[in-house]
């Protein structure tokens, strides 16, 4: 195991959802996520060729996810993993979840940190306030890809590439259907 000491100050947001929530495919803005949640199922996460697969809840386990922030400070090779939540059958115990999401300070500046790139290493992201990403975000739909923004070249060659598998895969297995009720969550 490699510890890195980063110089990003974390803010902490908690927030804690419940009953029959669902959320529309999004990823995370901020850092890290750490998820805990009842017995209910209902998270579900993309895997990079478009399917949705469910993820099992597990109340003894904390589910962590990468935030946009992470991604881009590791210069891509952390992702930020596209997911949702189906809202539970009608009958079925309300989904709980608690959730931390560490994001940086208003006026953290984000960009990849030198201490992860190899030498000659093209950065994939601009350098970003965490106060620009939310402007940036309050003007975007919840399931855009909200570091469009703030790619450089390298990084828009990398997610058209991306975007060309998920159609290719998309013709022979076309994604699930969109959950019944979805809720903004950022
Ligand atoms: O409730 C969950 O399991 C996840 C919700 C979520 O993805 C979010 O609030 O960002
Ligand atoms: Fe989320």
């Amino acid at each position: 195991m490699v510890a890195i000491t980063v110089p990003i100050s974390v803010d902490a947001i908690p927030l804690v959802k419940c009953a029959h929530a669902a959320a529309a495919a999004h990823t995370d803005p901020q850092i890290i996520s750490v998820l805990r949640s009842n017995r209910t199922g209902g998270l579900q996460i993309m895997l990079p060729e478009g399917r949705w697969v469910p993820v099992a809840p597990d109340p003894d386990s904390l589910f962590i996810n990468v935030g946009d922030s992470l991604q881009v400070l590791t210069n891509g090779r952390f992702r930020s993993v596209k997911h949702r939540v189906v809202a539970p059958a009608e009958g079925q115990q309300s989904r709980l979840s608690v959730i931390y999401f560490g994001g940086p300070a208003p006026t953290q500046r984000i960009a990849p940190l030198p201490e992860l790139m190899r030498e000659g290493e093209q950065s994939l992201y601009r350098e970003f306030t965490w106060a620009e990403y939310k402007k940036a975000a309050y003007k975007s739909r919840l399931g855009d890809h909200r570091l469009g923004p703030f790619e450089l070249p390298a990084a828009v060659t990398q997610e058209a590439t991306k975007a060309d598998h998920h159609c290719s895969s998309n013709a022979v297995q076309p994604p699930a259907p969109a959950p019944p009720h979805v809720a903004r969550v950022h």
